[in-house]
């Protein structure tokens, strides 16, 4: 297998423009695909998850065109996609897999959708359950409650309202909001049980605003789309820097002193995990922020330990477990037990990959309790799970001081193709 050694190093510094939202990316996709009119989107994210939707879409006969070298033009199909017969490999996109289910699920045609081997143990049983209480046609090929799908033509009844659970993935609420308006009637949804990741339905809500349709959201609990909603192209969408890569940088000035600049997000993002720099300034960080970037820096020294709710925020958490090892004292993440079913059971990896560090970890059932070690290990060999995030995160152990092997460094094309040139062209001696 590849590997990466990244040297030891004491310093970060400069100025990093991020690349595209995941997030915003594969939702606009979708919505420019199902809106009446062209949409052209711009600073567009380059990664695996990106390139599975664009495949998808174009397979199911949807007009795409690279106008640039981040810019695209979608020709929307006004919520008809041309094709009715269609098998899609979606990777381990769940920005794409989810939503795509349950659009096709409303598409009448016949669709087969799979992903990679660890796609298949991610679950989707209740969003399917949802979708066939309404009168889906929708089966599993292999194991029940997980992919791979097969979607049969069909038709929803929405006159009652749809209930799904809220508390495995927010996806499965995010994908029936932008599903439900194809069929042109009023739907309402009932979030059951806790509703995690809350963040990422309001940049489904924002996107859906964007492209004509006010969902009306009673607390976390209910959402009404209108009858007779449509999507319309708002014509141009410029995609935000992606705000969980960029916690990497942002840890980075604070574990290295700084400065360091993102640009491409700032005080008015609409992505939740900006607020990854609130956790930052308790640690001991300096945060400044501007309307498009966000600067850190810290003065030398130990950053304070953290003991937080980390539910809003679950992709950049996991850089929050390696600032840990840079704390003076115990740090607890807490309500993150949807790690477990992500690119990989990130808390058992990250407890495991911690310890390679010299960290003392304690892995609960939805907490990681951490305590850095007096000096970490040198050349720990890091697996990373065919997980972007763990490969990401554990770079930031090179600005302790000691060499690390990063293992399989590839798997951050999921989100972040070139993120290893841009960490180093930051990190200094
Ligand atoms: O809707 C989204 O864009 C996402 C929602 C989150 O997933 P969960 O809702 O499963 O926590 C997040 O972890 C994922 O990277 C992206
Ligand atoms: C959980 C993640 O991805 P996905 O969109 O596939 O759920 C992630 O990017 O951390």
């Amino acid at each position: 297998m590849e590997s990466l050694t990244l040297p030891a190093v004491r310093h970060a510094y400069g100025t990093v423009k991020l690349p595209g939202s995941k997030s915003i990316s594969n939702r606009t996709l979708l919505l420019a695909a199902l809106a009446q009119g062209d949409t052209e989107i711009h600073e567009l994210l380059a990664s695996d998850d990106t390139q599975r939707m664009l495949d998808a879409l174009r397979i199911l006969g949807v007009k795409l065109e690279q106008t640039g070298l981040h810019q695209w033009q979608v020709h929307g199909t006004c919520g008809e996609f041309p094709v009715k017969q269609a098998a899609l490999f979606l990777g381990n996109a769940g920005t794409a897999f989810r939503p795509l289910t349950a659009a096709l699920a409303l598409s009448h045609g016949n669709y087969e959708l799979s992903g990679i081997a660890r796609m298949h143990e991610r679950p989707i049983g209740d969003l399917v359950d949802t979708l066939n209480a309404a009168g889906a046609a929708i089966e599993y090929l292999q194991n029940p409650g997980f992919p791979p799908l097969h979607i049969r033509p069909a038709t929803l009844n929405t006159s009652e309202a749809l209930r799904v659970r809220g508390d495995v993935s927010s996806q499965f609420l995010t994908a029936l909001l932008m599903a439900l308006p194809l069929t042109g009637e009023e739907a309402r949804i009932e979030v059951i049980g806790e509703l995690i990741s809350k963040p990422y339905i309001d940049i489904t809500l924002n996107l859906m605003r964007q492209f004509g349709i006010e969902v009306l959201r009673e607390h976390w609990r209910t959402f009404t789309i209108p009858a007779g909603s449509r999507y319309k192209s708002p014509g141009i969408v410029h995609v935000e820097g992606d705000a969980s890569s960029a916690s990497y940088f942002l840890a980075a000035g604070a574990i290295g002193q700084g400065p360091v600049t993102v640009e491409g997000v700032g005080r008015n993002s609409i992505q939740g995990d900006v607020r990854f720099v609130e956790a930052l300034e308790r640690m001991g960080a300096d945060v400044n922020t501007g309307d498009h970037w966000i600067k850190v820096h810290s003065t030398p020294g130990k950053l304070k330990a953290l003991d937080m709710d980390c539910n809003h925020i679950p992709d950049a958490a996991m850089t929050l477990a390696i600032l840990a090892l840079f704390a003076d004292g115990t740090s607890t993440l807490r309500n993150i037990a949807s790690w477990r079913v992500k690119e990989t059971d990130r808390l058992a990896a990250m407890a495991t990959e911690l310890r390679k560090v010299g960290a003392v970890v304690e892995e609960g059932n939805d907490y990681l309790r951490i305590t850095p070690p007096d000096a970490l290990t040198p050349n720990a060999c890091i697996d990373t799970y065919d997980d972007h995030r763990m490969a990401m995160c554990f770079s930031l152990v090179a600005l302790g001081g000691v060499p690390i092997v990063i293992n399989d460094p590839n798997c951050v094309a999921k989100t972040f193709p070139d993120y290893f040139e841009r960490f180093s062209a930051l990190v200094h001696a």
